[in-house]
């Protein structure tokens, strides 16, 4: 068992986020219902991942599930949608408004700026399951670690990242049968199928995750995040572009050529761009 000493960022109802050297940790905290979420959920994870984006300490974000079950030992990393709490229009929350915000949690691990890997110990089902596809890496319990994509038994059907990106990840036709047949896969399944980064025996889980962040947090923290958005790019279409190019005019505004630029402009004058050269 892990004997990490995790710091508390900040408590929640339905998740746990915590600190640790560079690492932030976020994980869903109802076992008792596979770590389903409902909006507040969402929320909450929401606002934790917009923290670590912020955090300029952080480097990598860890995805996971508390767990076992109080009820019956099982394990999970999110097992979608709470089925309980959904309407005709969405996700009922507290205040009553049905959502599907877990879509907009999708794009936040998305476009993050750092590195985010779903550790899964147990059950990775239906929106739990898009999830870990939307992460940049996998890791998996080699015991407890189950992929199902349930979207079609509960008429339900991510058709966006859930499923075009796992058609890039394991192939048209592997993905077809994941959301078709709704089979389970084992971890080394899900490995061999090229979705999983990693089988890791479970009690080793957390640690080797731990292990994987602190090696990239080693790295260029601009190189990573530029090799994520280029990797992101040929998908997400004028968005990539906008992101990529965003992070490409940081880099520009670093020059003295950009300062000469903005100092003209602020001085009245025209800008002396010929001292900077023109690389081939
Ligand atoms: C996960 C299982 C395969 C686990 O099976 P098993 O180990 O046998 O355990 P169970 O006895 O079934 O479950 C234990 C306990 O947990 C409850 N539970 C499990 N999952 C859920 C759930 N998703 N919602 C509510 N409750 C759940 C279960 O009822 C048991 O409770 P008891 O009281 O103890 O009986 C299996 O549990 C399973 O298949 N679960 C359902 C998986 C599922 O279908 N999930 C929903 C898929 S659809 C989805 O996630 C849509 C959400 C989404 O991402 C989305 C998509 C498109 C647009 C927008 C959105 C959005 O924003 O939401």
């Amino acid at each position: 068992m892990s004997e990490l000493k995790w710091n508390t960022a900040k408590e929640y109802e339905d998740i746990t986020y915590r600190k640790l050297n560079g690492v932030a940790r976020i994980a869903f905290n109802r076992p008792e219902v596979r770590n389903a979420f409902r909006p507040t959920t969402v929320f909450e994870l929401y606002e934790a991942l917009s923290d670590a984006r912020e955090d300029r300490s952080i480097g990598v974000i860890l995805i996971s599930g508390e767990g076992p079950s109080p009820k019956d030992g099982g394990y999970a990393f999110c097992s979608g949608g709470d089925q309980r709490v959904r309407s005709k229009t969405g996700y009922k929350g507290k205040d009553g408004i049905n959502r599907l915000n877990i879509l907009e949690v999708q794009r936040l691990i998305r476009f993050m700026n750092k590195v985010v890997i779903a550790v899964v110990p147990g059950w990775a089902v239906g929106g739990g399951h898009s999830l870990h596809v939307v992460c940049d890496l996998t890791l998996a319990s080699k015991e407890h670690a189950i992929f199902k994509q349930t979207d079609a038994d509960v008429a339900s059907f991510d058709g966006g990242m859930g499923s075009a990106y796992l058609a890039r990840q394991v192939g048209q036709k592997r993905a077809r049968e994941i959301f078709f047949l709704g089979r389970n896969y084992s971890a080394q399944e899900a490995f061999e199928m090229g979705m999983v980064n990693a089988v890791i025996p479970h009690d080793e889980l957390e640690d080797t995750a731990y292990e994987w962040a602190q090696t990239i947090m080693k790295k260029s923290p601009t190189a990573i995040k530029m090799i994520k958005y280029a990797f992101n790019l040929i998908d997400d279409g004028l968005i990539g572009q906008q992101i990529f190019a965003g992070e490409a005019t940081r880099l520009a505004y670093m020059t003295d050529e950009a300062e000469e630029g903005r100092n003209a402009f602020l001085e009245k004058r025209d800008p002396d761009f010929d001292k900077f050269p023109k690389f081939p």
